[in-house]
């Protein structure tokens, strides 16, 4: 497989998996050593005192967010539970208005989290994506980079042995855990699209939409032209997969175009959001899937000035492995 040729996928991180594990079990043939793979995906480099110096992303720290601010510390950051009550009880007042089934298993729930809620995601999110195990930016043995920035939360992927692991093998960095808030917010979205199913009569909600305790996280961060090439997720336990346990994702920042479908052919779209939370589960766990584009300057302003979201898209998937 020539990497240089997959510079032409910005923000796919998902291929570059693939391709990663492609080039694994290549190695494996040819008894290369690993060092092979260790160039083809970027290792975290630099020290914390560059982490407010990257203004473009290109060393090692990310700061999603664009100006100097100060770092809150994590424990002084908590979602508000009020705020998520009036929303649910305006959500479930609205119905459809709110929530829209795509398709059986996949549910769209609008401007589910409030502003407050986003900016604690964006200030928490920042926080870790500063720390060990952070943000960083899988890039080519030919130099390019994704337009795309990643953290795993609660278990990192390891393209070496296709699978889950509790440290990042680029540079052996413990995935940071889940915060509890998150955890928090994806049993009220789930709660909540099984409430609404349930107005709409469906009978079997487990079959529907499975309930799920999530253990990784992925968050990703796409700059403007930032994009996700269409993939399936499919990295989690047979058993979950087998299950359909949904993933669970919220968007925050710029708007984006989310393409879906059963196969890569036959596409439907929908515009995510910020503060969307968009849930595939059921017979729908295991669609294709991909952003296409991220529709520059459409971060809402309120959330702007409260967080300072350098432009793009924040990404949060939810699963449990
Ligand atoms: O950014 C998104 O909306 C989707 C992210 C995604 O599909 C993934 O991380 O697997
Ligand atoms: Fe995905």
């Amino acid at each position: 497989m020539d990497f240089s040729c997959l510079s032409a996928e910005p923000g796919d991180c998902r291929r570059l998996k693939d391709q990663s594990v492609h080039a694994t079990r290549r190695i494996g043939k040819l008894g290369k050593s690993s060092k092979f793979i260790d160039s083809v995906i970027e290792r975290r480099q630099g020290s914390q005192n560059q982490m407010d110096s990257d203004a473009s992303g290109d060393g090692a720290f990310f700061d999603i967010c664009s100006v100097k601010t100060y770092v809150k510390s994590l424990s002084s950051i908590q979602l508000e539970t009020p705020s998520h009550l009036k929303n649910k009880e305006k959500m479930l007042n609205c119905g459809a208005h709110y929530i829209n089934v795509l398709r059986p298993g996949m549910l769209h729930l609008r401007r589910y989290i409030s502003v407050a809620d986003q900016v604690k995601i964006v200030e928490i999110c920042r926080k870790l994506g500063l720390g060990s195990g952070g943000f960083y930016q899988p890039g080519y043995r030919n130099g390019g980079k994704l337009n795309l920035k990643m953290m795993y939360l609660g278990k990192s992927w390891d393209p070496q042995r296709f699978g889950y692991g509790d440290v990042r093998p680029t540079d052996g960095a413990k995935p940071p855990s889940i915060p509890d808030e998150f955890l928090k917010l994806v049993e009220r979205a789930l709660q909540d699209s099984h409430a609404y199913l349930k107005k709409l009569n469906n009978a079997n909600l487990e079959d529907m939409l499975p309930s799920m305790n999530p253990d990784i996280c992925i968050v990703n961060f796409y700059s403007e032209s930032g994009r996700l090439g269409l993939h399936q997720d499919k990295e989690e336990s047979k058993e979950s997969l087998m299950r359909g346990l949904p993933v669970v994702s919220i968007s925050i920042g710029d708007s984006a175009e989310f393409v879906y479908g059963d196969d890569r052919k036959n596409v439907e779209k929908v515009v995510l959001e910020s503060g969307d939370v968009l849930i595939f589960g059921g017979c729908s766990r295991h669609i294709y899937h991909g952003v296409t584009t991220i529709f520059g300057e459409t971060t809402p302003q309120i959330l702007l000035r409260k967080s300072n979201l350098r432009p793009g898209r924040l990404n949060l998937t939810f699963r449990q492995y």
